[in-house]
């Protein structure tokens, strides 16, 4: 651990650029600097280097103040807050410890944060508190605020098309740079989704959330079921093992929901997904346009069901036409930006922004009534009084704009029809049985029994060996059931976009198909790595010697060292000891007797000098 201390005065840190209220005044202050993970990016302004050593040594309830809920996680709130003294927006994570295992996935998200938010797609980790008793107190995590919301939120400010095809190609590229950038350092995110790519005001692209991050020793492989139900790849599923690709398949479910705007087979239950989609065919996009060729391939490449063949972020983003040739970038980041602009104007008037939370719960309604009577949703656009005319414009902007004028549909194909329709039987049949037994109580057990027996053709297990057997007496009419089926799926699991948004993988829930799962040996047979891309035991040193690297890096920029410099050092170093070895006790003894011959010699002069000079 590195430990600098600094006395900074106020004038040192007022920053050129930032507005007068925004500087900091006060006292000098003595910084401490711990590790200093504030290097992480070069630019940063000397005010988030204050704000980081703040939450290193404080509590942080005096140094921030929280304001409106930005987001729900599954253990905690992100709130939108400012540094009292510097005025500095900040996202905080407010999450209290549940238990031993919990207290450890928080530890490891601030771990990964540090180590890898000062890429630019990923979003600025600005410090964390973990008070000593964080069973009573909360664990908060400062970070970036990123002020242009998620995907899904911008998903959601555009009710009934999907993003331009530019904003999609954009976003993608930018999570891809990120998703490189962490795959490079061993690091899989497991839960990329539109939920967890933010935006900042400015529209640069961020990636946010790493609670179930995992940091891949070198040659090692993942198994644990962790990730979104519905964006989890199928390697996944099957319980591994799985690598860096299983982000590359999240990523290609989130093009899709930018296009579609609703989660893939989100109108199967989070149950039954997995099964779905280890068997069948990767979900696609039935849609003709003229740049869906890219996209389509895109997706394609993306959802590679075999992750063997699934290309890895970096190729994908060197080599994919869909996101290595945005032309007008600075345009698209300028339409983002105004739109962004455009609607906080609105909110503004409107005065609907805040609380968040209340707009969330509208807007969670609204996308799941979209779902299940698009005609009725289309009449009552656009939101009644809430809608500014100015979002209205700009959505009739977006919608003339003919590359958005296209139709969608989704194939529902025969074994996804079974799955469902299976997982719908039981779930009524639950429900019909929960209903009973509210009423009649315990006596009437036996008839509920008996309500469970299957009838004829009817198939009441999600086991996948018998849905498989079974299938053939499913008389479902794929086309013509799909909307009922749709609907009794929401109905029946009060399933909204939003909660499939939201849900984590439980391993308890789920029954795991074992289909074409590998073993981590064949999992480095040739197959996994073409020829040229295997992880040889130089690339390995290589990783290793970037990370030391990166870590260099971390301390001081201005420092850094080339990889091939650190390299080169050590080799002097190595080269400078093995002499020595060689050369080791002959090379003292002779400098010793060169040292003591030179002084006998020198004591002899000066002896010879003194009788003399006597004489
Ligand atoms: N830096 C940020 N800036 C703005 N909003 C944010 C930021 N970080 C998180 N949010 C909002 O808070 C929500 C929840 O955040 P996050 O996903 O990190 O929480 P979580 O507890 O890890 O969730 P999960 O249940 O997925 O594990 C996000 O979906 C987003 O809406």
């Amino acid at each position: 651990m590195t430990i600098f201390v600094h006395l900074v005065f106020p004038d040192d840190v007022i920053v050129r650029n930032v507005p007068e209220q925004s500087r900091y005044h006060g006292e000098p202050l003595l910084l401490l600097f711990i590790d200093d993970v504030t290097m992480r990016r070069k630019t940063l302004p000397w005010r988030y280097l204050i704000l980081t050593i703040h939450l290193f040594i404080k509590d942080p309830s005096g140094i921030l103040e929280l304001g409106e809920t930005l987001g729900q996680g599954s253990f905690g709130q992100v709130y939108k807050g400012h540094h009292l003294k510097t005025l500095e927006e900040v996202a905080v994570k407010v999450i209290y410890i549940q238990n031993q295992d919990h207290k450890e996935r928080i530890s490891n998200e601030i771990k990964i944060l540090e180590k890898v938010s000062r890429h630019s797609n990923i979003v600025s980790f600005f410090g964390a508190f973990q008070p000593p008793d964080s069973i009573e107190r909360p664990v908060w995590i400062a970070m970036e605020f990123c002020g242009g919301g998620t995907v899904a939120e911008l998903l959601d400010l555009l009710p009934g098309r999907s993003l331009p095809k530019t904003w999609i190609s954009y976003i993608c590229r930018e999570a891809l740079k990120g998703l490189t950038y962490l795959h490079k350092k061993r690091i899989i995110h497991r839960n990329v989704k539109p939920l967890n790519i933010a935006l900042t005001e400015d529209a640069e692209v961020r990636l946010i959330d790493f609670s179930i991050a995992k940091k891949l020793k070198r040659r090692k492989t993942c198994k644990e079921l962790q990730g979104t139900p519905h964006f989890a790849a199928p390697e996944v599923w099957t319980g591994g093992p799985y690598d860096f690709k299983c982000d590359i398949w999240s990523l290609g479910i989130t093009a899709l929901e930018m296009v579609k705007r609703a989660i893939p087979r989100s109108y199967l239950p989070p149950k039954t997904i997995g099964i779905a989609n280890v068997r069948n065919d990767p979900p696609e996009l039935i849609i003709s346009y003229k740049w869906t060729t890219e996209f389509y391939s895109f997706v394609k490449d993306c959802l590679t069901k075999n992750q063997t063949g699934r290309p890895k972020a970096k190729h994908l983003l060197k080599n994919h036409p869909f996101v290595n040739n945005i032309q007008n970038e600075a345009e698209v980041r300028e339409e983002i930006r105004a739109f962004f602009l455009r609607n906080n104007e609105a909110e503004s008037k409107n005065g609907f922004s805040k609380p968040r939370e209340e707009p969330r719960d509208t807007e969670k309604k609204r996308t799941s009534s979209q779902i299940l009577k698009p005609a009725e949703e289309k009449q009552s656009l656009p939101m009644a009084e809430n809608m500014d005319v100015e979002i209205a414009s700009l959505v009739a902007v977006l919608e003339s704009k003919e590359e958005n004028e296209f139709i969608i549909e989704e194939k529902l194909d025969t074994e996804d029809a079974s799955l469902l329709t299976s997982e719908i039987k039981n779930i009524s049949k639950m429900n019909k049985n929960k209903d009973e037994k509210l009423a009649v109580e315990a006596a009437r057990s036996d008839t509920e029994e008996a309500s469970l027996q299957p009838s004829e053709g009817e198939i009441i297990s999600n086991n996948s060996e018998d849905l498989h057997a079974k299938q053939d007496v499913c008389t479902v009419h794929v086309q013509e059931l799909a909307p009922e089926i749709e609907q009794d799926a929401l109905i029946a699991h009060e399933l909204t976009p939003e909660n499939n948004r939201n849900a984590s993988i439980n391993k308890n829930d789920y029954e795991l198909p074992q289909v074409g799962s590998t073993t981590e040996e064949e999992f480095f047979m040739a197959d996994e790595f073409s020829p040229q891309e295997k992880l040889k035991p130089e690339d390995t040193n290589k990783e290793e010697e970037e990370e030391e690297f990166f870590m260099a890096d971390e301390f001081s920029p201005q420092e850094k060292l080339k990889p091939e410099d650190t390299y080169k050092e050590k080799e002097e170093e190595n080269n400078e000891d093995t002499k020595e070895d060689e050369q080791g006790t002959p090379t003292n003894t002779i400098r010793i007797l060169g040292v003591t011959a030179s002084l006998v010699f020198g004591l002899y002069l000066l002896f010879a000098v003194v009788i003399g000079c006597k004489n």
